[in-house]
């Protein structure tokens, strides 16, 4: 049976990366591609890599041209998901790249994004511990943020072990500029970011981190504060990030060792690498899969864990897809197949 698609945001760079990885998956059909200024343009004008839709038109992002789809990708802005999914049938399933649902608290949710909680959706990182038979069934997904996605991988086995103190938590991250969406941004620009990075979302105040202390939190059974910094990289996709945990008393590294190796055993796309080895984002880049290495810092008694991955592709669009084909119940890596581009 085809699985018919819509994609909204299709003219952005998440909704983009859908479409890549959907022109390559076997069990679907590509139906509505949806924009919002760019509506009425040939997709070859805008993602020219997308040679398989290149003559397919942008059309209005409305309930009437997404409706009548197996499958809604909802690749907009956060805020602007939230009404458009409230308006698809109940059973057809609704995968979410933005914000909107991944927060269960009301409060943090106006805290953080200033506006009304639209609700809290299956989140769509199968790899924490009973993430995937949420998934399995359900018609609505909320795809992690690209920043909470490394940041959990790379602790998740330490608290889901009860092995890490749950209040001094440091995550430092990079990002790739495709990160912050195609729309003209003045630090952006070719000449500003190239050559440089930068620090932002300084002290506190990024969006993603309620995101990281609820998934943390679930895990440890008790609050976890998470200080998360962003930097931008000149790159334009990738994020490596550093995530670092103070170790409880009496916890050998060979214990840390252990429990990262047994929570990523079965996986197909979260990888630890052999000793010594560290990820990069190069080795990543294009492809759903994530590389972790950690150490044991007995010195500062951290435990110090690097997660490398494609921000649009296990960061939203692989993910999105991911939690797609477990919704379905098909094979979970079907259309997410590819391997990292190097050099
Ligand atoms: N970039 C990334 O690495 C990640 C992005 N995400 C999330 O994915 C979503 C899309 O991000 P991204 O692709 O980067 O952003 P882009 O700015 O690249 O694309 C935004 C898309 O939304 C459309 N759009 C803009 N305004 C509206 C509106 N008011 N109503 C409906 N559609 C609108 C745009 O259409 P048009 O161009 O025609 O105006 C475009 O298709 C966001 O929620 C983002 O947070 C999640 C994880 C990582
Ligand atoms: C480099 C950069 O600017 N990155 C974005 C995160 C992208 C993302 O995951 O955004 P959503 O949570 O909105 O889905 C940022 O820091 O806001």
């Amino acid at each position: 049976m085809t699985i018919s698609v819509a994609v909204s945001g299709a003219s952005g760079y998440a909704g983009g990366e859908v479409l890549r990885i959907l022109a390559a998956h076997p069990e679907v059909e590509i139906g509505a591609i949806t924009a919002h200024s760019q509506a009425g343009q040939r997709l070859g004008s805008i993602a020219p890599h997308l040679h398989a839709l290149a003559d397919r038109v942008l059309v209005d992002t409305t309930v009437e041209n997404l409706a009548g789809h197996d499958v809604v990708f909802l690749a907009l802005p956060h805020g602007a998901s939230a009404a458009v999914a409230a308006a698809l049938p109940e059973n057809t399933l609704v995968i979410d790249a933005g914000a909107d649902h991944r927060l269960e608290s009301a409060a943090a949710w106006e805290k953080f994004y200033g506006s009304e909680h639209a609700g809290f959706w299956p989140y769509g990182l199968p790899e924490l511990p009973g993430q995937r038979e949420k998934l399995a069934g359900t018609k609505r997904v909320a795809v992690p943020g690209c920043y909470p996605t490394g940041a959990q991988l790379a602790l998740a086995p330490g608290f889901a072990a009860g092995l890490l103190e749950a209040d001094d938590v440091v995550i430092i991250s990079a990002s790739g500029t495709s990160g912050a969406g195609k729309s003209l941004k003045p630090h952006l620009l070719g000449s500003e970011a190239m050559g440089s990075m930068s620090t932002y979302g300084v002290g506190g105040s990024h969006r993603h981190i309620p995101e990281m202390e609820q998934g943390f939190s679930k895990l440890a059974g008790e609050e976890v504060t998470v200080s998360f910094t962003p930097t931008l990289a000149p790159m334009p996709r990738g994020i490596l990030t550093t995530a670092t945990a103070k170790v409880k008393p009496g916890v050998s590294a060979a214990q840390l060792r252990e429990a990262w190796t047994e929570a990523y055993a079965h996986e197909l796309f979260v990888h630890l690498l052999p000793e010594g080895q560290w990820p990069t984002t190069g080795a990543v880049l294009g492809s759903n899969h994530v590389q972790l290495q950690l150490a044991f810092d007995t010195h500062a008694n951290r435990v110090i864990a690097t997660a490398a991955l494609d921000n649009l592709t296990k960061g939203t669009a692989g993910a999105a897809v991911q939690s797609m084909n477990i919704a379905l119940g098909l094979e979970e890596n079907t259309g997410l197949l590819m391997q990292g581009v190097a050099p």
